[in-house]
């Protein structure tokens, strides 16, 4: 089986730098298929099994794509089919973001309801209850959605139920080509909604709020392509934050936005770690002794869910007692019964769990139950006694881009085993090369000579 394995008790130290964050560039990608004219350049663009995935659902919609270098040109004057394919839908929660585009673009969608990390529930009922408000009509069954609008989609004033990150992604990127004005209000706040936003300008568009909770959307007839630089990805700043302090480090996290990640810092802050906030960075120096805090996440500008099991990491080799609450996600502790393998001292009571920290851990065979959950381990892995095994990588590579070699450079003990020796050397020059040094990659349809153009209804 594919693993990682770890030895703990380096303390580690150095610069390590952060990738193109996961969780703009999926949108901004499903957002490329609005232009008509033009390529985007999207640069900055992270080598990540997400990345694939999403890449392929544009090319199965019509797009021609090439990367290289962490860039991606997209180019999507033709769409070709209404149907995202169930295979690809399924593997990713920000596939179900072609949705909005589609709909602006074509009128139409097929699409299955969206896989994603297992943490909850995860219901689309925002997504479509805005799409809905918007002109269109949708239907469900057998997992399926189908919506279609006649006419273009219009403009509308539109409440969320809850600040949903990908609702308001979705919408917006529905409202960039709709007939008249769209305003979200209880809009997500988040970093990578604004970077969505940016992309989204630079194409032609009029999106105005972005990072408040009232989003305005004028829609535009058109949009054309453009050159953009994803932001840098604050959860993977924060899981290397994490590695330094939890091994007593010293690490530079070269990239990292301190504004992006103001409550992570200030819980760092509060546990006794230093912190040097620069204009190209975030310098992590950690005591070997820290205290307990307690966390709650919420959303964006609050404490990030996708933070929480990598918090928790720290917090069980912290001195004292730590309340720990998710309240986003309903499903988001199944990392704890892995760290319990690894000697921790955790009880879960409903939507909190309670820590007991500064209790030694030791190495086990865990394995990552979700993409977050799987970093956490890798964290507390590096400070454990002895070797921790970490499986369930399919999770890791969906988020963090060669993690192993990131962590060892700054001397961690860690290095993957892939299950195959032909398959490790293969796998592991691509995570390992820089990107610059992978040859340029062309994503086609199938059956390029079957294009079938699908036009809007109302063109
Ligand atoms: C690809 C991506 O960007 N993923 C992120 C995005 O996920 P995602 O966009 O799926 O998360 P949402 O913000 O939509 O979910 C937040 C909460 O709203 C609920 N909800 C959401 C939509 C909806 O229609 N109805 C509804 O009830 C969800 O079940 C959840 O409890 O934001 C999450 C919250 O910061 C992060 O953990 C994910 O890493
Ligand atoms: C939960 C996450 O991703 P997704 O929404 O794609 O499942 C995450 O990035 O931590």
């Amino acid at each position: 089986m594919t693993k990682i394995i770890v030895r703990g008790g380096q303390r580690l130290t150095g610069t390590v730098r952060v990738s193109g964050a996961k969780n703009a560039v999926l949108p901004i990608l499903a957002a490329s298929l609005l232009a008509t004219e033009g390529d985007s350049v999207i640069c900055d663009v992270p080598l990540l099994d997400d990345v694939m995935t999403i890449q392929n659902v544009l090319a199965s919609l019509g797009a021609q794509i090439t990367y290289n270098n962490e860039t991606m040109r997209v180019s999507a004057p033709i769409i070709t089919s209404f149907e995202a394919p169930y295979e690809l839908i399924r593997k990713m929660r920000a596939s179900f973001l072609v949705m909005g585009p589609l709909l602006a673009r074509i009128g139409k969608v097929r699409i299955s309801l969206p896989g994603g990390c297992a943490i909850g529930t995860r219901p689309i009922d925002q997504h479509l209850k805005g799409f809905e408000a918007m002109g269109a009509e949708i239907t469900l069954g057998q997992g399926f959605i189908e919506a279609s609008t006649p006419t273009r989609l219009k403009g509308a004033k539109i409440y969320l139920d809850v600040a949903s990150v990908g609702a308001t992604e979705n919408i917006m990127m529905a409202a960039a080509l709709a007939n008249g004005t769209t305003t979200i209000e209880n809009a997500a706040k988040e970093p990578e909604i604004v970077d969505l936003a940016n992309y989204i300008n630079a194409m032609g568009g009029k999106v105005r709020g972005a990072g408040t909770g009232m989003i305005r959307i004028e829609g535009v007839e058109r949009l054309h392509g453009a050159k953009h630089n994803v932001i840098p990805d604050r959860v993977e700043a924060g899981t290397y934050m994490i590695a330094a302090a939890i091994t007593g480090g010293d690490v530079f996290v070269e990239g990292a936005i301190a504004d992006h990640l103001t409550p992570v810092i200030s819980k760092l802050q509060e546990m006794g770690v230093d912190i040097i906030e620069s204009d190209n960075g975030i310098r992590v120096r950690a005591a070997s002794q820290l205290k307990a805090v307690d966390v709650k996440t919420l959303p964006h500008p609050g404490f990030p869910t996708d933070m929480q099991s990598q918090m928790m990491a720290l917090l069980l080799v912290s001195e004292g007692t730590s309340v720990v609450t998710e309240t986003v996600f309903e499903n988001r502790f199944m990392h704890v019964e892995q760290f319990q393998k690894m000697n921790a001292n955790i009880r879960v009571d409903g939507r909190s769990a309670i820590v007991t920290g500064g209790v030694p851990l030791t190495g086990a065979k865990v394995c990552a139950t979700d993409l977050r959950a799987g970093a956490a381990l890798i964290c507390a892995a590096l400070r454990a006694e002895g070797e921790t095994e970490v499986t369930g990588l399919h999770h890791i590579d969906r988020g963090y881009v060669n993690i192993t070699g990131k962590l060892a450079s700054l001397g961690a003990q860690i290095w993957r085993v892939e299950e195959e020796a032909e398959t490790a050397a293969a796998v592991n020059a691509v995570k390992s090369a820089s990107v610059s040094e992978a040859a340029p990659t062309t994503y086609k349809r199938d059956k390029e000579v079957a294009v079938l153009k699908v036009q809007p209804t109302w063109a």
